[in-house]
C-alpha cells in the first residue's frame, strides 16, 4: 500500500532513546523464509470458466459464485470440481500477556474455559461446524494453563510476552511455533483434509493482531483499533496505548516476518502463520476468518510469497484492522454479517457458499445435455 514512504508517524510519549527507529531509505521487501508458492492451476481455471458458459444459465448469472467455483477447480486441479468432503477447522489457542494491560472486556481465564467448551462441543464454532459438515480440532499453543495431552502436543509456552513492553517470545520459540503450525497443516492434509480453516481463541489476541496489521499496512493505531470483545472507551484508550507501544517495538523489524512474529505477535499467531503458509505449499485451499487469522495471513504471505492465492476471505469482521489486512491482501470477503467472534466462525459461515459454488459448477446440466437453446435464433 504505502510502503516505501518514510515518515515519523506518532508522537513519542517516552524519552528520546525510546523513539521508533526512523529508516533512512525505502523499506526493503520482506525476507521470505519458505519456498515461493506455486499458483493454483491456470489451465484448470480456464476450463472451469469455459464450462460456466456451457451451463444452463445466462452467462455470468451466478455472479461471484462463478469465479469462486473456478478458483476451487484450479486449487483442486479438477474440472468439474469435487464437493469438499473433509473440511477441517483448527483452533489455535493461546494467551497473551498484554491482556494484563486491560485491553479486553474479559479475563484471561476465559481462554482455558473456552478450550474446554470447544472440546465439549458447546461453542459457536462447534454449532457452525455441525451445520456445515466440518470437523473441529483444538490445539493449545500457548494457553496459560496445563491442558490435556490430546491438545498440548504442540504447546510452545504458557502465554506469550506482553508485547507493549517485551518480546512475545524467544527466537527458538518463534521458530518452533512456525514449525508447529506447519506440522499441524501437514497432519491435517495427510489425514485427508481438503479444505482448511484456522480459528483463534485467546483473550487479548485482537491487540497483537492489530499491531501486526497496522505495522504491515503502515497504518496509524487509531484507524486500526477495534472494540474486540466489547471494550468500553477507557479500555479502548488502554488498547490504543498498548498498540502504539507494541508498534514502536515492531516497526524496526517490519520486513523480517519471523522477527516481527517474535517481537509483536504470540506463539499461537506464529503457529497460525506457519499453518496458513504450509496449507498453500500443500496446495490445500483455506477460508480465512476474521482479524486474528488475517493478521497471521498477512505475515504468512511475507513468509511464503504467493500463499494468498490459496486463500479466500470468508467474511469481513467489524474490526477495522481486518479491512486493512484484506485490502493489502487484495481479498474480497464473501460475507459481511457484522460478525466479530473469531474461532473460525466467519469462515465456517462462508463454507456453504463454497459448496454452492462447487455444486453449480459440477452438477448443473449443460445447454447441450438439456437441449436448451443458447440464443434466440
Ligand atoms: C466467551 C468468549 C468466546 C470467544 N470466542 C472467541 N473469542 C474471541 O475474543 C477474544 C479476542 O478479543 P479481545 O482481544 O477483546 O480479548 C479472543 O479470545 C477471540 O478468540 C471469544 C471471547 C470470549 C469472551
Ligand atoms: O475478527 C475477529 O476474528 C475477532 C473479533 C473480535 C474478537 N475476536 C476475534
Amino acid at each position: 500500500m504505502r510502503r516505501g514512504r518514510v515518515r515519523r508517524r506518532w508522537t513519542s510519549t517516552g524519552s528520546e532513546n525510546e523513539r521508533p527507529t526512523v529508516t533512512s531509505g525505502p523499506i526493503p521487501p520482506p525476507q521470505p523464509v519458505f519456498a515461493s508458492v506455486a499458483a493454483p492451476d491456470s489451465p484448470t481455471r480456464n476450463a472451469a470458466a469455459a464450462r460456466q458458459l456451457q451451463l444452463t444459465k445466462p452467462a455470468g448469472s451466478l455472479g461471484k459464485l462463478e469465479a469462486l467455483g473456478n478458483w476451487i477447480s484450479a486449487c483442486q486441479g479438477a474440472c468439474p470440481p469435487n464437493a469438499f468432503a473433509r473440511p477441517r477447522v483448527v483452533i489455535f489457542a493461546g494467551d497473551h500477556g498484554v491482556a494484563g494491560s486491560g485491553v479486553s472486556a474479559y479475563p484471561s481465564e476465559v481462554t482455558t474455559q473456552m478450550v474446554a467448551n470447544f472440546l465439549s462441543g458447546g461453542a459457536a464454532v462447534n454449532a457452525l461446524a455441525r451445520v456445515s459438515g466440518a470437523s473441529v480440532r483444538v490445539v493449545d499453543i500457548a494457553v496459560d494453563a496445563d491442558t490435556e495431552p490430546s491438545i498440548s502436543a504442540h504447546k510452545i509456552r504458557r502465554s506469550s510476552g506482553s508485547i507493549d513492553t517485551e518480546d512475545a517470545m524467544t527466537h527458538q520459540e518463534v521458530v518452533d511455533a512456525i514449525a508447529a503450525g506447519r506440522a499441524i497443516a501437514d497432519e491435517e492434509v495427510d489425514s485427508g483434509a481438503d479444505l482448511l480453516i484456522a480459528g483463534d481463541m485467546g483473550i487479548g489476541n485482537t491487540t497483537p493482531a492489530t499491531v501486526l496489521i497496522a505495522t504491515l499496512t503502515d497504518s496509524e493505531p487509531v484507524v486500526a483499533i477495534g472494540r474486540g470483545t466489547g471494550i468500553d472507551d477507557a479500555g479502548w484508550c488502554r488498547k490504543t496505548a498498548a498498540v502504539r507501544d507494541a508498534m514502536r517495538r515492531a516497526r524496526p523489524v517490519t520486513r523480517n516476518p519471523v522477527e516481527l512474529l517474535r517481537v509483536a505477535s504470540g506463539a499461537d499467531i506464529a503457529a497460525m502463520a506457519g499453518f496458513l503458509a504450509q496449507a498453500a505449499l500443500r496446495k490445500t485451499p483455506v477460508i480465512l476468518d476474521g482479524v486474528v487469522v488475517t493478521a497471521a495471513a498477512l505475515v504468512a504471505e511475507d513468509l511464503a510469497p504467493g500463499a494468498k492465492n490459496w486463500w479466500v476471505a470468508g467474511h469481513r469482521s467489524t474490526e477495522p484492522a481486518h479491512t486493512l489486512a484484506l485490502t493489502q491482501l487484495r481479498l474480497e470477503p464473501l460475507l459481511e454479517l457484522d460478525m466479530r467472534l473469531g474461532e473460525g466462525s466467519g469462515a465456517l459461515t462462508a463454507l456453504p457458499v463454497l459448496q454452492a459454488a462447487v455444486a453449480t459448477l459440477a452438477d448443473m446440466a449443460t445447454f447441450a445435455d438439456a437441449g436448451v437453446s443458447t440464443s434466440d435464433d
